[in-house]
């Protein structure tokens, strides 16, 4: 496996580097580091860890980020390590820091709120407190590792206000963040207590990033609106005589890399080890962090409407949901995970038989090019977010499949994907008709069309990958390009909010 990820690396580098000038130094900050695996060491990493991976290679960098590891008392001790040319410092942090900046105000405020569940945002003062300790914790650690003609590039939630508070030490870098969720409508945003503050410190970074441009397109109107300044006619925000580039950068998987990984003898045993335990069955795949946001319950109501309406398919059809769990510490992913385990009971007792059980649920993760051979082996992929910041999955998913006989990609319309996978079946989540719907035509779907649909999709899926996004994304940190390279997308994207 590291292998595979070595050679995606260096494919990455020969298809991008960008001539003779000599390049600037990238540092990468996220709440947790992904440490390269060295060449021939067993695991997997995943597509962004790798397309960061040969960013940093290339641009001799530095990822920083939490360690994922607690002490009992926070020392600011860095341990740097280098591995396959890539260098990660990280940081221990403390118990309450965990509970209030990982657990609180990352993943009890801020999560719920960017994914629309204002009913599931807590606003607990000590969460705010916990974030902005953990952040100038993190701005502290990593100021020493700062050179001047570095570019910092921030990722996600956890750190919106890392930017600012690098800036109050005195960094004139190139900054940017990158927002890997969505961004909420500003009528949601105005019920987190100090939202201004919050982004008004965003306004610090140099280039700011979403997934798409419908979040691109809230926060532009969230800043002309509540902060009332002014969005240029290329997107750019004037602040304080400073120009911030807000751009979309939809993010992608590593085509190649997984191609390989999909090739290998460890995804053909994967496929076939499931395609021989569903006898002749058709086969419905999911693969979700156990999230309330991958709309998992809704998924398994729709699966059992569908059999509901479609007796004769009952003993004919299985829907195998991989969903390891995540984020155990927080009360509402507690709450999800019994909700799941009381539906597929539910359904399974009602349409299993002696011989059949329909929802094979299972909560355990799996190496990639295990995931890439049950992807080959499904016939429909079900990706069902209630709101997503993009989903790699749907792409996963694409690239696993067999061109001469596809399996059909069934895609909420609320997934950031969906806004470039545009010949999937795309589907409202909410409606379990619309979703057992969607299943039987996937079913009777022609070969032709679906070889038409998954040729469109593997287009997309291929020309806009991981390395796509990371050169866009790092292009416009360098302050390449007169408009930031905005597509036709974005222009409108600017014009619909200075209409509103
Ligand atoms: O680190 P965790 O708390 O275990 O969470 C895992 C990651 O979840 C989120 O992923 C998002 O990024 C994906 C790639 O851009 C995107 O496809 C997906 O829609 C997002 O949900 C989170 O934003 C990451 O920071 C976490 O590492
Ligand atoms: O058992 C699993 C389940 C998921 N994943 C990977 O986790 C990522 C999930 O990314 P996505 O953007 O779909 O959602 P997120 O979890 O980041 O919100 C994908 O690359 C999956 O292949 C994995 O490696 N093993």
């Amino acid at each position: 496996m590291a292998g595979l990820a070595l050679s995606a690396a260096s494919r990455a580098l020969a298809g991008s580097c960008p001539g003779d000038y000599r390049m600037s130094r990238l540092i990468v900050i996220s709440n947790r580091v992904s440490v390269p695996k060295a060449a021939g060491a067993a695991g997997a990493q995943g597509g962004l860890a790798v397309a960061l991976n040969s960013a940093l290679r290339e641009h001799r960098g530095i990822w920083f980020g939490w360690s994922g590891q607690e002490t009992q008392e926070f020392t600011g001790h860095l341990d740097m390590q280098r591995n396959d040319d890539v260098t990660t410092a990280t940081i221990d942090l403390e118990p309450q820091d965990i509970d209030e900046y990982y657990n609180g105000y990352a993943n009890r405020t801020l999560w719920p709120l960017f994914h629309f569940r204002i009913d599931l945002t807590e606003y607990n003062r000590d969460f705010g407190e916990g974030y902005e300790r953990v952040n100038r914790r993190f701005a502290d650690s990593v100021h020493p590792l700062i050179e001047p003609d570095d570019l910092v590039w921030v990722h996600d939630y956890h750190l919106l206000p890392l930017g600012s508070m690098l800036r109050a030490k005195g960094v004139n870098n190139r900054m940017g963040l990158f927002l890997h969720t969505p961004w909420p409508p500003t009528r949601l945003l105005v019920s987190l207590p100090f939202h201004e503050k919050l982004v008004t410190s965003m306004l610090e970074y140099d280039v700011i990033g979403f997934q798409t441009t419908e979040w691109l397109e809230s926060f532009l109107h969230y800043v002309q609106k509540e902060l009332g300044l002014k969005v240029n006619l290329d997107n750019s925000i004037s602040y304080q005589g400073r120009r911030v580039v807000a751009r979309a950068f939809p993010i992608g998987i590593d085509h190649a890399e997984f191609t390989e990984a999909a090739a290998s003898e460890e995804a053909q045993e994967a496929h076939d080890r499931l395609k021989s335990s569903v006898r002749g069955r058709k086969l419905l795949i999911g693969v979700d962090r156990l999230d309330y946001s991958k709309g998992l319950g809704e998924r398994f109501q729709s699966f059992g409407r569908f059999l509901t309406d479609h007796p004769a398919e009952a003993g004919a059809v299985v829907l195998l949901q991989i969903a390891p769990p995540s984020r155990g510490d927080v009360a509402s992913y507690q709450q999800i995970r019994e909700d799941l385990e009381r539906k597929t009971g539910h359904i399974n007792g009602a349409h299993a038989d002696v011989a059949f059980v329909p929802i094979r649920y299972v909560n355990r993760g799996y190496p990639r090019a295990q995931l890439a051979g049950f992807y080959r082996a499904a016939n429909i992929g079900l990706v069902t977010p209630l709101r997503d910041g993009m989903n790699l999955v749907a792409k996963e998913f694409v690239a696993a499949q067999d061109p001469e006989d596809p399996g059909v990609l069934i895609l909420s319309q609320f997934a950031g994907a969906a806004l470039q996978l545009t010949d999937a079946l795309l589907v409202n989540p909410h409606s379990v008709e619309h979703v057992s719907e969607a299943i039987r035509r996937a079913l009777d779907m022609p070969l032709a069309e679906r070889q038409r649909r998954h040729a469109k999709l593997l287009a997309s899926v291929r020309d806009f990958d991981v390395i796509h996004w990371r050169n866009a994304f790092v292009s416009a940190l360098e302050g390449k390009g007169n408009n930031g390279g905005r597509n036709a997308e974005e222009q409108a994207a600017s014009a619909s909010v200075r209409a509103a």
